[in-house]
């Protein structure tokens, strides 16, 4: 029987993609990653996974602003709708996933994207760099190290999570913590990202788990 097919999204380096790829290749994940789309052309991850030999697309925000002023943001809202319409489309018509995994993707999915993927019945999950309800959004772990350091949180750690609308409020999968301490932004950043590329091969695994007891 076809193992089930993962999609990665990405947006840059890809240390999280060469998790997947690694576990996927030792069988400890049961998937196969059947492609790598990534926000930027630049991604380092876009490199990891041709290595792979794993099939990819880039598809870039800036490539729909193009021509257009950032002051029309009529215009931009319209571009950044397709955008998602676009990546949708080419998801759920030409890559036809079973589950997608977002690996620092880095640009906010829209109810565009994420309602014909619910209605297509895929699940999609997100590393996120902070522990549920903890520093939503982008530059998480250098505002949990700060938090640290200004003695209002004493733990930290990621989570993968469901996606939904709202950034960063889906379902937990998997959370690891770990306790701060008094060390400087690059311990803690190194502490974290050891922590994620676990997280994300037990997230993955727990994933395809659900898909298959439904
Ligand atoms: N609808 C959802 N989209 C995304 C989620 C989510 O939970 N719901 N998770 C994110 C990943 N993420 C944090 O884990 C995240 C990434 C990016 C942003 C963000 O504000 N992006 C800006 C652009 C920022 C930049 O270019 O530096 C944007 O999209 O305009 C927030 C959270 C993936 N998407
Ligand atoms: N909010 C999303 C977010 O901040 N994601 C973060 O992007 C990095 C991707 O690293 P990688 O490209 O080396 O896998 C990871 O640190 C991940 O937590």
């Amino acid at each position: 029987m076809a193992l089930p097919s993962i999609l990665v999204l990405i947006s840059g380096n890809g240390s999280n993609l060469q998790a997947l790829i690694d576990n996927c290749n030792s069988g400890k994940i049961p998937g196969k990653i059947i492609h790598v789309i990534s926000s930027s052309s630049k991604a380092y991850g876009l490199e990891r996974a041709s290595q792979a030999g794993i099939p990819t697309t880039t598809h870039e925000l800036k490539t729909y602003y193009r021509g257009i002023p950032k002051e029309k943001q009529i215009e931009r809202n319209e571009a950044r709708a397709n955008f998602n319409k676009d990546l949708v489309n080419i998801i759920i018509g030409r890559i036809k996933p079973d589950v997608i995994v977002c690996a620092g993707w880095m640009l906010i999915l829209s109810s565009d994207f994420l309602k014909p993927l619910h209605q297509a019945k895929i699940p999609i999950i997100n590393l996120h760099p902070a522990l549920p309800g903890q520093f939503e959004g982008t530059n998480a772990i250098e505002r949990s190290w700060k938090a640290g350091q200004d003695g209002l949180i004493d733990k930290g750690g990621c989570m993968i999570h469901y996606v939904i609308e709202e950034v960063d409020k889906g379902t937990p999968l998997v959370v690891k913590e770990i306790d701060f301490k008094k060390e400087s932004l690059e311990k803690w950043e190194a502490r974290i990202h050891a922590l994620e590329h676990e997280a994300i091969v037990e997230g993955t695994i727990e994933v395809l788990k659900q898909l298959n007891a439904k």
